[in-house]
């Protein structure tokens, strides 16, 4: 199946370049002299570090927060993989953009979000209805919804490609409009069964190893959900990493793999979320080794599978909640850790600018 990818695509790629190793090496000599016992900041000492080199500076200063949430629906929800109906995704994308006393937008991710200053954006990158017209939705929706990868190839690769850069292109918006933290976030009933095929595929694990819950199937789902994700492996082989996205994967996932390369090429951090966030991080390391000095875990979700992406990623989670949500939610919640991880290694003072012995 494997095609040519479109120049644009590959110039993407391309463009996304390792961290700044001077700045980060610059920002751990300074973190050792700030007034604090060495180490005492903990996990954010090295979020420091790592954001110094994201930003190039050994005082990195990320101000705004954006999350920028794809929707899609999926076809192999007919096959009865979640414990929620499809009506439910073009629903919540209204919910995302509804007028409530609060503000705009009555989900978990607006209610997060505007606690911590976050910008929201919302796209159709391909859900199963025709949703009414909003000046903030975003369409960039090619298909109401993805084949059933049980039985099929789940979209074509061109509509793959399509959608990444049409994440790609709202991640450059959002930067535009002052994001330096990007939040990957989604929607989709049903998503994380192809999550998990990807998964699977990608880390060479076997379903069961990768297979979680979602939005809390009991066990004979789970049984169920097992099976058609093996079908839909037994149907190819590939391990192509544009081919295991457009074989197993959903509109959200290619428009979050657009946003994540997209950012890390404007060198921004990229917050990522949960399972789903990470099967497209997963396709990004595969297609741009450095995509991985841009990633920044939130929580360990609690969905199964998780924790073996963080560890092929070798990045370590900010916190464990027990979040299952989605939405980008757990990566908003971790933009506050994030900023006063750089806020601490670039405007603490030094032992010798407070004149206290070291
Ligand atoms: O990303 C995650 O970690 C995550 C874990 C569990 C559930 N979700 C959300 O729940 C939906 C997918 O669950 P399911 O059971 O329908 O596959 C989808 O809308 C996701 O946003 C997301
Ligand atoms: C109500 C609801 C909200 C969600 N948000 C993300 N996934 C979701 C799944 C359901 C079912």
């Amino acid at each position: 199946m494997t095609t040519r990818m479109t120049p644009e695509l590959s110039a993407l790629i391309a463009a996304v370049q390792p961290a700044d190793a001077a700045a980060m090496q610059a920002a751990r000599a300074r973190q050792a002299q700030l007034t604090k016992p060495a180490g005492a900041l903990g996990d954010l000492e090295d979020l420091g570090v790592r954001l110094a080199g994201v930003f190039g500076s050994e005082r990195p200063h990320p101000r705004g927060v954006a999350v920028l949430v794809a929707a899609g629906d999926h076809g192999v929800a007919a096959d009865g993989v979640s414990a929620y109906p499809a009506e439910v995704t073009p629903a919540m994308v209204a919910n995302f953009l509804a007028d409530t006393p609060a503000g705009p937008g009555g989900a978990a991710v607006n209610a997060l979000a505007r606690t911590v200053g976050a910008q929201v954006y919302v796209m159709d990158a391909g859900v199963n209805a025709d949703l009414p017209d909003h000046p903030a939705l975003i369409r960039a929706a090619r298909q109401r919804g993805t084949r059933n990868l049980r039985q099929e190839a789940a979209m074509t690769r061109d509509d793959a490609e399509a959608l990444v850069l049409a994440g790609a292109a709202l991640a450059r918006r959002a930067a535009e409009e002052g994001a330096d933290l990007l939040i990957p976030g989604e929607m989709g009933i049903g998503n994380t069964t192809p999550a998990a095929a990807m998964t699977a595929r990608l880390l060479n694990l076997d379903a069961a190893q990768v297979t979680g819950r979602g939005t809390g199937v009991d066990d004979a789902r789970l049984a169920h959900k097992v099976t058609v994700i093996r079908e839909a492996l037994a149907r190819t082989d590939t391990t192509n990493p544009l081919d295991v996205l457009a074989e197993f994967g959903g509109f959200e996932m290619a428009a979050m793999l657009g946003m994540m390369l997209q950012a890390a090429a404007l060198r921004r951090a990229v917050v990522l979320d949960g399972f789903v966030e990470g099967s497209a991080a997963l396709v990004g390391v595969a297609l741009a080794p450095a995509l991985r000095d841009f990633l920044f875990p939130a929580g360990e979700c609690a969905e199964r599978g998780h924790a073996a992406q963080l560890s092929h990623l070798g990045l370590k989670p900010m916190f464990r909640l027990g979040l299952r949500l989605g939405e980008g939610t757990g990566g908003v919640l971790a933009a506050p850790i994030l900023l006063s991880a750089a806020a601490a290694l670039r405007e603490m003072q030094t032992f010798e600018e407070a004149g206290i012995p070291g």
